[in-house]
């Protein structure tokens, strides 16, 4: 991280992990929405724009925190459907670390 102080201000990597909630109603499918629709907007919108990049070069700061405000910013728009939307995200930086984020 750029505008940290610490030993995380050193280039360094981490396996993240995101979890997208949506909530909704179920539709005439018995879903609320199709897992693989899910999976494919979240590789779509995230994943092939994140994966394996320098954050640095995509966030003055690539704390947790502004990535999880990017995230959302990417799919709410695409999650939000006649019967669902966009509920909570949460990203961990390391098995141990992460954030939350939500807009009520
Ligand atoms: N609120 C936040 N705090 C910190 C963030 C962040 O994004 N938001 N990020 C970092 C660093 O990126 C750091 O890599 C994470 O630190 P840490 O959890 O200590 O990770 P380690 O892999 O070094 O874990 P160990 O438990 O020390 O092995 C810091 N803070
Ligand atoms: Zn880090």
């Amino acid at each position: 991280m750029t505008q940290y102080h610490g030993k995380c201000e050193n280039l360094h990597g981490h396996t993240y992990k995101l979890q997208v909630t949506v909530k909704g109603t179920l539709n005439e499918e018995d879903l609320v929405l199709d897992f693989i629709v899910l999976k494919n907007i979240v590789k779509e919108k995230v994943l092939n724009k994140l994966d394996h990049t320098n954050l640095n070069d995509r966030f003055t700061q690539p704390s947790t925190e502004n990535i999880l405000i990017w995230i959302w910013n990417e799919i709410k728009d695409e999650l939000k459907g006649p019967n669902y939307e966009l509920y909570e995200l949460k990203l961990w930086e390391t098995p141990t670390s992460f954030a939350t984020y939500r807009e009520d």
